[in-house]
Order: C-alpha cells, then sequence, then structure tokens
C-alpha cells in the first residue's frame, strides 16, 4: 500500500488527503493546530464571519434608505458575541472537516512534522513526528506533500503585543471595538478589516504604503472601495510605508519613514505574510525555497526532491484557499498516476470582501492596456440596472474583458455587494471559452444585477471585429 504523510492540515493538506485516499493510499495527516489549517481556524473563515457582522450593521443602516425607520444610536455591535460566533464558526468547520477526512479512514495526528531522512537524494522520506499528547515517531513514506502554509509577517519595529498591536489572527480577542484603528498594510488583508472596521462605526485609518488601496486589483475597483471607505470616515494614508509601531500608554503611535507620526488606539498589521518552511528539515531531503521561503514547484506540485510535493501559501504560488486546495489535489492525482491537467492560474476567480466586494477572474485591464489589440475592455456601471436602483446601490459595476477578432471572453471584474457570487458567469465563460455572443444569448432574470453582464455582453457584441 502506498503511504502518504501530509504536514499541515489546511485546504491544501486536507484536500490532498482526500484524494489520496480515494486512490487506496494509507494516508497520515499531521497539523499543528487543527484540522482546516489557519485558512479555516485564524485567516480566511473568521474573517469572513467578521465581515458578515460588520455588513449586517451597513444593512440596518441602509434600511433607512428604502423607507424603514431605524433608530442608528440603538444600533451597536457586541464586541464578545460577534468574535464569540466567529470562533464557534471556525471550531465548529474545523471539526466538520476532521469528521470528513477520519471517516474516509485518514489518520489526523495533532502534532509537528518535519522531514527526518539521514541521506538525501532518497526516493523515500522519514517524517518525524512529534504529537502534542504521546510520544514521538517516524513515518516511512512513499510520498510527502508540504502544505505547512505561511504566518503573519512582522516587522522587527513593530511587534504585535496582542492587545494594542495586533496582527488578522489576534482581532478575535477583542472585547471591545478600537477607538482609532490604524491598519498597516492595503494588501487584500488589510483593505478587508479597514472597511470592515469601518462598517463596524470605528475611525479607520489605513496607511497604504503606495498611492492607493488594493495597489494589485483593477484600479476602478480600487477607485470604488476608496470612495466608499472615505464615505464610511476611513481615512487613507496614501505612499505612508510604517518605519515602527510602538505602545504609547493606552495607545500606538505609527511613525512614518518620512517622520510623520499617526496615533491612534489599536494598531493592526497586515504587511504580508511567511511562509512556515524554516524549521521542518526541508534541507534535509533536498528542498529548494526561493530568497523569500517559499517551497519552488512546478504546475503539478513537484519539488526539487523525488516523491515530495509541496501545495497552498508555503509555496506562494497565488494565496487562495481555493488555489491551495487544487495545488493539493493536483499533487496526489500526479503522485497515484492520474494524468492530471497543470495548474492553470488564468481561470482562478478571487474576490475581495471588503463593501462593496470585488470579485475578478482571468485577464485584467491591466493585461489590455500591455496588449491593446489583443484585448478589449468594456464597463458597464451598476447604477443604471432596475434592481440595484430597488436596493439603493449607486457604486460598482462590471466589466469584461474579451478578444475582439474571437469574441472570447477572458476576464472580467464584479464591483458589487455579491460580487463572489455574481463572478461565475463569468468565470464558467473564461474556463469553457465562451464568448460574448454566447452570454449575450443566455436569458438573466429580470430584474437581476447579472441583467448587467448579458447586457454588458450585448454591447460588447458590436465592438467586436464582425467575426463573431
Ligand atoms: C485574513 C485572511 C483572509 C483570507 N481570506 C481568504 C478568502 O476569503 N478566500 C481565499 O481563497 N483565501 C483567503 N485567504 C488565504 C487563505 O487563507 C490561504 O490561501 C489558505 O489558508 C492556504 O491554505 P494552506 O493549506 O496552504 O495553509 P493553512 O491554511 O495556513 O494551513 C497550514 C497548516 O499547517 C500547519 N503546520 C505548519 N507547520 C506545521 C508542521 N511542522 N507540522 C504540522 N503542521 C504544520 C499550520 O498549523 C496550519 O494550520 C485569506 C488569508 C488571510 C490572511
Ligand atoms: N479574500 C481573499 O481571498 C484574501 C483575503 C486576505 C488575504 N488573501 C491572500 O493572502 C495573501 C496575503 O495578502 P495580504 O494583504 O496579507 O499581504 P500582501 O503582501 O498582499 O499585502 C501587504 C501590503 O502591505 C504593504 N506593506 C508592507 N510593509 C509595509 C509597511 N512597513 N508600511 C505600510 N505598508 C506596508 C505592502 O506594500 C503590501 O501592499 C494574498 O495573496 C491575498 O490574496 C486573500
Amino acid at each position: 500500500m502506498t503511504t502518504i504523510a501530509i504536514m499541515g492540515g489546511g485546504p491544501a493538506g486536507y484536500e490532498a488527503a482526500l484524494v489520496a485516499v480515494q486512490y487506496g493510499a494509507d494516508v497520515t495527516l499531521i497539523e499543528l493546530d487543527g484540522v482546516g489549517g489557519a485558512c479555516v481556524l485564524t485567516d480566511c473563515v473568521p474573517s469572513k464571519a467578521f465581515i458578515a457582522s460588520a455588513a449586517g450593521r451597513t444593512a440596518v443602516l441602509g434600511a433607512r434608505d428604502l423607507g424603514l425607520t431605524v433608530d442608528a444610536d440603538r444600533v451597536s455591535v457586541d464586541v464578545p458575541t460577534v468574535n464569540g460566533r466567529v470562533n464557534g464558526l471556525a471550531l465548529a468547520q474545523s471539526t466538520d472537516i476532521r469528521s470528513q477526512l477520519e471517516t474516509q479512514g485518514i489518520t489526523v495526528v495533532q502534532g509537528r512534522a518535519a522531514f527526518a531522512d539521514r541521506t538525501t537524494g532518497l526516493a523515500r522520506h522519514v517524517v518525524h513526528v512529534e504529537p502534542v499528547d504521546g510520544d514521538p515517531f517516524d513515518l516511512d513514506c512513499d510520498f510527502v506533500v508540504v502544505a505547512t502554509g505561511a504566518s503573519p509577517r512582522v516587522l522587527p519595529t513593530a511587534r504585535p503585543d496582542g492587545d494594542r498591536i495586533l496582527t488578522w489572527r489576534q482581532v478575535y480577542s477583542l472585547t471591545e471595538l478600537p477607538e482609532h484603528l490604524i491598519v498597516v498594510g492595503s494588501g487584500v488583508t488589510g483593505a478587508e478589516f479597514a472597511s470592515a472596521f469601518t462598517e463596524m462605526g470605528v475611525r479607520v485609518t489605513l496607511v497604504s504604503s503606495r498611492d492607493r488601496v488594493l495597489p494589485s486589483e483593477d484600479a476602478d475597483a480600487a477607485a470604488v472601495i476608496e470612495k466608499v471607505f472615505s464615505e464610511h470616515g476611513g481615512e487613507l494614508a496614501r505612499q505612508s510605508r510604517a518605519s515602527s509601531v510602538e505602545r504609547d500608554g493606552d495607545g500606538v503611535v505609527v511613525t512614518l519613514t518620512d517622520g510623520r507620526q499617526i496615533r491612534g488606539s489599536h494598531a493592526l498589521m497586515t504587511v504580508g505574510a511567511v511562509p512556515n518552511t524554516a524549521d521542518i528539515g526541508l534541507d534535509r531531503v533536498g528542498v529548494d525555497v526561493n530568497d523569500q521561503g517559499f517551497i519552488t514547484v512546478d504546475r503539478v506540485s513537484r519539488t526539487s526532491a523525488a516523491n515530495v510535493y509541496a501545495a497552498g501559501d508555503c509555496t506562494g504560488v497565488l494565496m487562495l484557499a481555493s488555489v491551495a486546495a487544487m495545488q493539493g489535489r493536483i499533487a496526489m492525482w500526479h503522485a497515484l498516476g492520474e494524468g492530471v491537467p497543470p495548474l492553470a492560474l488564468n481561470t482562478v476567480s478571487a474576490n475581495v470582501f471588503t463593501h462593496p466586494e470585488i470579485a475578478t477572474v482571468g485577464n485584467s485591464q491591466a493585461d489590455a492596456e500591455e496588449d491593446p489589440s489583443g484585448l478589449q475592455v468594456l464597463k458597464l456601471p451598476l447604477a443604471t440596472n432596475a434592481r440595484a436602483k430597488m436596493h439603493g446601490l449607486e457604486e460598482g459595476f462590471v466589466k469584461l474583458v474579451i478578444r475582439p477578432t474571437t469574441g472570447l471572453i477572458t476576464g472580467g471584474v464584479v464591483v458589487a455587494p455579491d460580487a463572489s457570487e455574481l463572478i461565475l458567469p463569468i468565470a464558467m465563460a473564461v474556463q469553457n471559452r465562451l464568448t460574448v455572443r454566447n452570454l449575450a444569448y443566455t436569458f438573466s432574470v429580470y430584474p437581476s444585477l447579472s441583467g448587467s453582464l448579458t447586457e454588458l455582453a450585448r454591447r460588447l457584441m458590436f465592438v467586436t471585429s464582425g467575426q463573431l
């Protein structure tokens, strides 16, 4: 029987385990904290549950625009209840995944795993396991999957104390809302928390090292987020790189590289993530890492060492739960002899859970600007959509990227409250090589926000080159 050890029980690890066991392998999954990994326990799942509470407050207050009487002073956030719900939901999800794994026959060990090979270059590997309760033991394996994830990056001059200077994993132990939260770092994590805390009525300053929020996202989408953020009272400190964050009595002071200082009650550090690859014995097996410590993998998740695969955030390929899970599955399909298509990043859909949300898939407007003869972009604001008017939506848009010569849809952006749900038709089109004509001829419900997608496709039929 093929013996497989999986280090780490996040989406990369547990999805790899579920595939391996289907092929009759003897699978042991070793997870330090809890099954589901950081994704379920501290990162993706809790943050989205927290954001759901923030969005609930916005929805209640927004009901005034729909003719309902709401006493704004009586809409308050019960922080211990919100965080209790968040933490309880994460634990429940972890328990569900663990029981699914065990029902399928996967051995789950809570503990730390590391390579213990005595010689580099062998095809079989030894994984040393130190369970949290029980004696250490070694596993002799045909294949190993490294899926150890990543951790918040800590600046030496801004050490989190869990009280006033927080990582994103420490937000859920707050017992009351910050008076003035300074969010340092305006990537996806920073933007999501800045948006959620403003929705909860907190004064937020977002420190961005660039001249805009979400530097890697669609510029039009980021502009909408900035506008809504400032309407909710948020302040954006542009071109501002934090050089240190220190306690100052009951508050914090963030010092910027140009000497300016921003004072607040709390600081939330969202300055990126570092891979958990330092102390797992990768050098004993000859697994290459890049200069930031991320494991180098190919598109079927192979590392530089024979029969060692790696998946998820520890590879830094695209730090999304969906990509981690797919890398884990691909690793096991490949190892166990299944013909598998390599990972294709041009079809990945992703969502930023700000208010409103930003969902993207495939080619971006930046791609189109680099290739103006090959790609064309059209944007349609939602403001004229009947359903948007009914719900009082004034912001947001849909955008499609197409190949004008063929009409193929190669990418898109949706900015809307439920963009994460609305992106699927575009993702289907990109994945299945559909054209604007295919989308234009599709019935959408009237009235619906998705009606703007079919309308945009109809408009695009007239900017394509006549071959449709
Ligand atoms: C705030 C935040 C919100 C996010 N929201 C989203 C989202 O909405 N959608 C999305 O797609 N992605 C989201 N992400 C990204 C997503 O959480 C990650 O891409 C995902 O967790 C990666 O999964 P993974 O399996 O690689 O690692 P993880 O989920 O980090 O799991 C790795 C596990 O390995 C364990 N481990 C580490 N070392 C060892 C060892 N030596 N032995 C045993 N176990 C070990 C760790 O304890 C950890 O539990 C978010 C990230 C953050 C920070
Ligand atoms: N909804 C989602 O899918 C979701 C949510 C959160 C995170 N993620 C993923 O997790 C990964 C990490 O995202 P992230 O936002 O945590 O990290 P990131 O590395 O993407 O962004 C960190 C930001 O902090 C800035 N920064 C660094 N040092 C700074 C300093 N001293 N002062 C001010 N700014 C500074 C960087 O310039 C960067 O813009 C991403 O790949 C992201 O896609 C996904």
